[in-house]
């Protein structure tokens, strides 16, 4: 009767005390809020206040994005989560014939400082914080948004947020990778030091599972391949030069929240305490926010079915717990309609009134870390722990994240995974509701949002505008100042700065990297 997990670890029908015979309570969780961390970063957790609810929207130009924004802030959002379309994120103009037929699809596009303007246009930044979702241009858009803040009146040490900012798991499963990893490295060494001196309170990285997870990774993969791609941005780091403590309090990871809770729970604990001791005993952390493992969770958009979609309430709700009981910092909910398009202002309410429920109507936030101590998930979490620390041992004997990547190590595993998930659900043996069992006979019809293909041709009005009206001679004299830096060992985010303050755009900055660090083309191994 034994079952399989979603890392392949057995479930046993029933556990008793026996499952945690040589289990020392005092060694493996400690108390919330300490050292290892298993039981939350916080002593107090949602007692003391809830997770950020932070959903994960733009789309269009920055006006429709804008406009978005203040609805989700009026519907009781708590931070803000920026996705750009795929332009802005691989470093293209809209008006780039490369960017043709995805301006504002999967995002918002943002050129330069102009649509950044319009994109937070009466948002105070001090008062909100921003993620952005955000990687090889990463830098950019973190400057942009000081920008507009200090048009807005407010200093940068005012600023919340994080940028996404992680190259690594572009290369493994997400692909908006543009830079080869060694510049990619430099570049995010220098993003760590301009933010300790300019945007002290700025979460610098996100380093994230989610995506190998969508890819298909399961739980012990998706952990194991994100600590030890953290591990690779801490040694990069004490290269260039920085004490540990100095950026690890601002580093920030983000996971996924699949519809199988217990599982899912054991990996947040265990991701926690793996991260705590990886700081103390190899990097020698003394802070204690540098041993935190503080998370964002989105809820697992590869379960969605576009099959009987008003199911997906469900599963996210389902998912959204898990996150909860697992300790998340900051949560986004899936709307119900997100395997079809992007979502429509009714499904991005009802996602984040989901949200709202597990916050204020269940009792879930009313005692810290509420599984601690059950024989199953304190199980599992040593289990998920073990196989997530295994898997980190090969990347390390491959010569650590950026070795590993170049040999093709987490690629091709995470591809087992998604094979194994693919056969199981062709054969009915993994159950998906209202897909391979309990479907309808007919769908019913379902209207979905669409991006106006017309904004390309306005963002590209916009730019010629921009270029017509910009002081050509500023822009040319900051963009050769960013190639020296780039060619040098200077920060390049100071020079950077002035040329997007001198309207130079996303493109033209990152062209002018693109000529002095070259790009990325995958090795035979992809
Ligand atoms: C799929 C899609 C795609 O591929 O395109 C994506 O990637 S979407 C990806 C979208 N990504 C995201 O949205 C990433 C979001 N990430 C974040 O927001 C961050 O990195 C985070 C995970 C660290 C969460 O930051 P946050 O500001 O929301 O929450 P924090 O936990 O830091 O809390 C905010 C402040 O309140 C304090 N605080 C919070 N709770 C407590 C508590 N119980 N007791 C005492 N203090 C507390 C914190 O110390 C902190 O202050 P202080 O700072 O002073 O200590």
């Amino acid at each position: 009767m034994t079952r399989e997990s979603e890392s392949g670890l057995p479930i046993e029908p029933v556990y008793g005390p026996d499952a945690l015979t040589d289990w020392d309570a005092a060694e493996k969780l400690g108390e919330p809020g300490k050292y290892p961390f298993t039981r939350g970063v916080y002593p107090s957790m949602y007692t003391g206040r809830p997770w950020t609810m932070r959903q994960y929207a733009g789309f269009g130009t920055a006006t429709e994005s804008n406009a978005r924004y203040k609805q989700l802030i009026a519907n009781g959002t708590m931070g803000l989560s920026v996705a750009f379309d795929l332009p802005t994120q691989m470093g293209h103009d809209s008006d780039a014939p490369i960017a043709s037929g995805e301006v504002g699809k999967v995002g918002v596009a943002i050129d330069s400082i102009d649509d950044m303007r319009v994109l937070f246009g009466g948002i105070p930044l001090d008062k909100v914080s921003t993620s952005m979702t955000i990687n090889a241009p990463a830098s950019l858009l973190l400057l942009l948004y000081q920008l507009v803040a200090e048009e807005q009146g407010v200093s940068a040490d005012k600023l919340t947020g994080t940028i996404q900012n992680d190259v690594l798991k572009e290369y493994i499963a997400r692909g908006t990778y543009i830079f080869p990893p060694k510049p990619s490295l430099r570049l995010i060494a220098d993003i760590f030091k301009y933010c300790k001196a300019e945007i002290p309170k700025w979460n610098t990285i996100s380093i994230s599972g989610y995506h190998m997870a969508e890819a298909g990774a399961s739980p012990a993969q998706e952990i194991a391949f994100t600590l030890a791609d953290g591990i690779e941005y801490v040694r990069t780091a004490v290269a260039a030069g920085m004490d540990v403590d100095d950026f690890a309090p601002r580093l920030s990871f983000f996971f996924v929240a699949r519809t199988t809770i217990l599982e899912e729970v054991a990996k947040f604990r265990a991701a926690r305490r793996i991260w705590a001791r990886v700081m103390k005993e190899e990097f020698g952390a003394k802070n204690p926010k540098s041993l935190m493992l503080r998370f964002h969770t989105q809820t697992a958009g590869v379960q969605l079915t576009a099959q009987q979609p008003e199911v997906n309430l469900v599963r996210v709700a389902v998912q959204g717990l898990g996150a909860v009981l697992g300790g998340t910092q900051s949560l986004h909910t899936n709307s119900f309609d997100e395997a079809i398009a992007l979502p429509t202002d009714k499904s991005a309410r009802l996602a984040l009134r989901t949200q709202q429920v597990l916050a204020y109507e269940t009792d879930v936030t009313a005692t810290v870390d509420p599984f601690a101590g059950s024989y199953v998930v304190e199980r599992m979490t040593d289990d998920v722990e073990a196989a997530a620390l295994e898997l980190m041992g090969k990347v390390e004997d491959l010569g650590g994240a950026v070795n590993a990547i170049e040999h093709g190590f987490q690629k091709s595993e995470i591809e087992r995974s998604a094979y194994r998930i693919a056969q199981e659900t062709d054969s009915g043996e993994r159950v998906v509701v209202g897909v391979n069992r309990f479907q309808l006979d007919e769908e019913e019809p379902y209207e979905p949002l669409r991006v106006d293909p017309a904004i390309e041709a306005q963002q590209a009005d916009r730019l010629a505008r921009l270029r017509a009206e910009r002081d050509q001679g500023a822009v040319d004299s900051a963009l050769a100042a960013l190639k020296k830096a780039a060619e040098g060992e200077d920060n390049v985010l100071y020079p950077m700065k002035d040329a997007l303050r001198a309207r130079a755009t996303v493109g033209e900055v990152c062209n002018a990297l693109r000529e002095v660090w070259g790009t990325y083309v995958p090795s035979d191994a992809f």
